[in-house]
């Protein structure tokens, strides 16, 4: 199959080399020094799926007027409209898998992309960009794609690459997936991985306390939340009411499924190249649908703009100053 990748960072970089590894024909958009080391170099993946280099067909968009099976869009929130309103001409008739952190990936799509079908994809797996044409799986993962459902050839064709699974509730995979991403906002403003955030006692108390307050405002928006990595809509209804000493054993159980390999997650990767992170859509999405349903988010509001204090200044807090700020 002929497979169209957009945005070739951690998780469009990984599905691009894993798909190119089942032999399937890949051609990738990238820019800059991206597009100039897999040009030369190809695409190297290294890490949990097993090392490989691919070498695909790479461009500044892609080419149009060639017949995709499948196009997939992987870049941060904040650079989907552009990326998709280039490389539309190659998407026409075709399916397009967005595969985006966040509530808004195929929302406003459709404007864009009038005469495709569109698919929302989650990572499981979790991988960082180590140079241009670089990626390190940390911590291997499933691919959840929808609204569809496990028959759908795309489901098939993904599968091949990774192990893929569909879910017929986007809204609810992705509600589940904010949950999860509530580890993101502290490592971007402490520079700690995920696992050092949650082995600290301060840090654990924010995080429970964001990830409780998150379910509040799901509960407020009439959201029910889908299985998913470990999460279910009855458990964050116990994690919500229990004393919070009791509900840190949430954090400390995603913590452990991220295995040994320290996970710095990705809002933190792009502070780290000095650029803006896609927080006004992890914590900043609670912040707004709290403000759609009428209820606070006090601790999404405050962590999403000491994200946004950190990429201004480039100075990271300690725990202390965290949960000092935070309370
Ligand atoms: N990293 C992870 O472990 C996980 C990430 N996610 C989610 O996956 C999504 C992608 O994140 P991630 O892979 O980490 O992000 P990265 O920043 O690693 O990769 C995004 C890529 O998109 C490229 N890009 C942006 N705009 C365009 C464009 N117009 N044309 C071509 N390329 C473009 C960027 O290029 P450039 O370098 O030139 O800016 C970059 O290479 C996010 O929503 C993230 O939250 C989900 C689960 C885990
Ligand atoms: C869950 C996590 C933290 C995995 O790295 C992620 O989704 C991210 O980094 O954006």
């Amino acid at each position: 199959m002929r497979v169209g990748v957009v945005g070739v960072g951690a998780i469009g970089g990984t599905l691009a080399a894993l798909l190119d590894r089942s032999g399937h024909e890949i051609a990738v958009a990238a820019r800059g020094a991206t597009l100039e080391a897999i040009s030369s170099a190809g695409l190297q993946l290294t890490g949990a799926f097993g090392e490989y280099t691919a070498h695909p067909s790479a461009a500044e968009t892609l080419p149009s007027g060639v017949a995709y099976d499948l196009v997939v869009f992987a870049t941060k929130a904040m650079d989907a409209s552009t990326a998709l309103a280039a490389n539309a001409g190659a998407c026409v008739g075709t399916p397009v898998l967005i595969v985006q952190n966040g509530l808004d990936a195929i929302t406003g799509a459709g404007e864009l992309l009038p005469n495709s079908r569109l698919l929302g994809g989650l990572s499981v797996w979790a991988a960082t960009q180590t140079r241009p044409g670089g990626i390190l799986v940390t911590a291997p993962g499933s691919l959840v794609i929808g609204p569809t459902d496990d028959a759908d050839p795309i489901v098939q064709l993904l599968g091949e690459a990774v192990p893929t699974s569909a879910t017929r509730d986007l809204v609810a995979s992705q509600w589940s997936k904010l949950v999860v991403n509530q580890v993101n906002a502290l490592p971007a403003i402490t520079g700690l991985s995920v696992q050092e955030t949650v082995a600290d006692p301060d840090l654990r108390r924010v995080l429970t306390a964001s990830i409780r307050e998150t379910v509040g405002v799901a509960r407020a928006a009439g959201v029910r939340f889908a299985r998913f990595q470990g999460l279910s809509d009855p458990l964050l209804s116990v994690i919500r009411g229990v004393p919070a000493r009791l509900a840190e054993q949430l954090p400390r159980l995603m913590a452990r499924r991220m295995g040994q390999v320290p996970n710095y997650g990705s809002t933190l990767q792009s502070i780290r190249r000095g650029l803006p992170t896609e927080i006004d859509y992890l914590n900043g999405a609670v912040v707004a649908a709290a403000a759609r349903a009428g209820v606070a988010a006090p601790i999404n509001e405050r962590l999403t703009r000491l994200v946004h204090e950190v990429e201004r200044t480039g100075v990271f807090l300690t725990p202390a100053e965290v949960a000092e700020q935070v309370r």
